[in-house]
């Protein structure tokens, strides 16, 4: 059974951890853009706030009165420069107890438009899709990527207990979305 936040017709992927499920909090809705060219993707890495020093996909806060798609590509052209017909990959949950849950629609395209460029948030850099710098992204990418990069439309929730700046996973389960 899928955990407390995903719909229950998943496909199990993978999950892992230990430990209850964190309770349930209010939602605040982000956005994650990854673009694809070839055998390479484009990550960003990031210079300051939440996940910073991470590499990861283009992204923010969904604003008040804007739709989630919107703020997607609002956040990829101030991000990193570009526009992309983004298609609908997955939704991840993200928990911190006592923080708001984290919900996270990610995106991805296999074309753009525009020159990349760095902002004071990103710096952009292409990957090999074979070479993914893992280690230095969130921990529970690498659970979920496989099914971004097969373009299987996934649900996941990945808890994460915070010491300090660290934020350590506790617990994962990622579901492949059987309605795509
Ligand atoms: C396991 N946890 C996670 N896994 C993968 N990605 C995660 C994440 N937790 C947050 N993210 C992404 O990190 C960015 C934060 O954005 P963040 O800097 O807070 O937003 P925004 O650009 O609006 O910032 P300002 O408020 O303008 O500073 C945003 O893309 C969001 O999707």
């Amino acid at each position: 059974m899928p955990p407390p936040g995903l719909s229950d017709d998943l496909q199990k992927f993978n999950a892992g951890g230990s430990g209850d499920w964190f309770p349930v909090a209010e939602i605040r809705y982000y956005t994650n853009v990854f673009i694809m060219y070839e055998d390479k993707i484009l990550l960003g890495y990031k210079k300051r706030g939440l996940g910073i020093h991470k590499y990861n996909g283009f992204g923010g806060k969904v604003e008040p009165d804007e739709s989630t798609l919107d703020a997607a590509l609002r956040e990829l052209k101030e991000e990193a420069g570009i526009t992309a017909p983004l298609i609908h990959a997955g939704t991840l949950l993200f928990v911190v107890p006592g923080q708001k849950w984290a919900h996270i629609d990610i995106f991805r395209a296999d074309e753009y438009t525009g020159t990349i460029t760095e902002s004071d948030e990103m710096r952009p850099e292409w990957f090999e899709k074979t070479n993914i710098p893992f280690d230095n992204m969130w921990d529970s990418d690498r659970h979920w990527f496989p099914l971004l990069l097969s373009n299987q439309r996934f649900s996941a929730r990945a808890d994460f207990d915070r010491e300090g700046e660290k934020y350590i996973q506790k617990k994962w389960w990622i579901g492949i979305d059987s309605k795509t």
